[in-house]
């Protein structure tokens, strides 16, 4: 018997909201249709300036609201230009748009806002929302939850597979018996601050331009210093860590070892900057028995990152999830439809393994 969920992710590059429809069966998870819808722009500005300065409450009340209002329009849009039967949909899987992420504080916590009573209101569909606390409140870092949705996607696989979503942050997924995943560190986000810096564009296409320059390895070297780098899973990050504040001390730092004068090349830096992505993800890659490394995310995209990965991941085939018949652009949307279909169905998400949570739980609240 067919179920239909549908997932709405909007991620850490803040690039867009993905929206999948997904049909679900006893032995089958399909794709039905897919879009992106862009970002309202003086939303996308509101977000990116609370996560540098003090907001109020009522500020992120009021972006709690609006958030919620613009996944409506574009749910509502979306179902009308795929011309889905609002009936047939069981519910609308909502990850919401984090907007901290603190797993390892006093009074550990993650914020994703998007007020999941106003789409339920406004769309009369039921909505599962509030997916990362309940594996916080068990001890586990609330994220990356993907791994359990690439366990249940490529479980078909038998070699020695790993996943990696190459969004604004990047995860890894180490599939097995015992399911293991979590964050490497930066995927796209850096790189996106600094060709919108000092080339005037969103990001860098193709990874064009970090291809034109020439990667500084003593600067890579002091950027994989970072201690998050070496850090032991659990572990899971964001936008609180790698941002631009982040990137700029990185250079203050080299500079200041180079007695003040150094000046690097924009390009050089984002050449390093893909280095930095592209070790860091190797690194974790070759701790395990790996042939066959898949990718998704936005970074898939990027050519030059992709070719790079080949060439740093010596005898592992490194493809995009596309390749294998699973779209690199929606695999999150996906997952948080999925991630909904298991609320609705009461299942424990195995995720334990990943998170560091005491135990598998129900994840998610559901508004009606
Ligand atoms: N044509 C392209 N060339 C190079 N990079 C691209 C291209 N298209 C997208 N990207 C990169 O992919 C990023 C968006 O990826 P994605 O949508 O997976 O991120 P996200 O889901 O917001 O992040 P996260 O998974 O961390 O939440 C863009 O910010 C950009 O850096
Ligand atoms: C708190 C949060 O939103 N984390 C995101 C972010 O974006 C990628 C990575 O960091 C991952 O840990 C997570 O999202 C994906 C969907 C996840 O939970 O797997």
């Amino acid at each position: 018997m067919s179920e239909f969920y549908i997932g709405v992710m909007s991620g850490t590059s803040l690039d867009g909201i993905d929206i999948a429809y997904c049909e679900i069966k006893q032995e089958s998870f399909e794709l039905l249709h897919s879009a992106t819808y862009p970002f309202n722009k003086e939303i996308k500005e509101k977000i990116l300036k609370a996560l540098k300065t003090p907001v109020t409450l009522k500020q992120i009340g009021e972006l709690d609201t609006r958030l919620g209002e613009m996944y409506a329009d574009a749910l509502e849009r979306f179902i009308a230009e795929k011309k889905i039967d609002k009936k047939q949909i069981a519910a609308i899987g909502l990850h919401g748009q984090t907007l901290w992420h603190e797993p390892e504080g006093e009074y550990p916590f993650s914020m994703q806002l998007g007020n999941p009573n106003i789409i339920t209101a406004l769309t009369n569909i039921r909505v599962v929302s509030d997916f990362r606390r309940k594996d916080m409140a068990l001890g586990g870092q609330g994220a990356p939850f993907a791994p359990a949705f690439h366990q249940y996607i490529f479980s078909r696989l038998k070699a020695k597979i790993a996943i990696v979503n190459i969004g604004g942050m990047a995860n890894l997924s180490l599939l097995g018996e015992n399911l293991t995943g979590y964050d490497t560190g930066c995927g796209n986000v850096l790189m996106d601050y600094w060709v919108s810096l000092h080339n005037s564009a969103m990001f860098d296409e193709d990874g064009r331009w970090a291809k034109s320059g020439t990667p500084n390895s003593e600067l890579l070297e002091q950027m994989l210093s970072e201690p998050y780098f070496s850090k032991k899973a659990p572990k899971s990050t964001g936008r609180e860590l790698f941002n631009g504040a982040w990137l700029e001390r990185e250079l203050q730092t080299f500079s200041h070892k180079k007695g003040g004068t150094l000046h690097i090349k924009n390009m050089d830096v984002q050449a390093t900057l893909l280095e930095l992505t592209v070790s860091s993800i190797a690194n974790e890659v070759k701790k395990n028995e790996i042939n066959l490394l898949i990718v998704c995310g936005g970074g898939v995209k990027n050519g030059y990152l992709m070719q790079r990965l080949g060439d740093v991941l010596r005898g592992v085939e490194v493809v995009s999830s596309d390749e294998c018949g699973v779209s690199s652009e929606f695999m999150e949307a996906m997952a948080f439809a999925w991630l909904a279909h298991e609320r609705v169905h009461k299942n424990c998400v195995k995720l334990s393994s990943v998170t560091g949570a005491s135990k598998d739980s129900i994840l998610g609240a559901i508004y009606e």
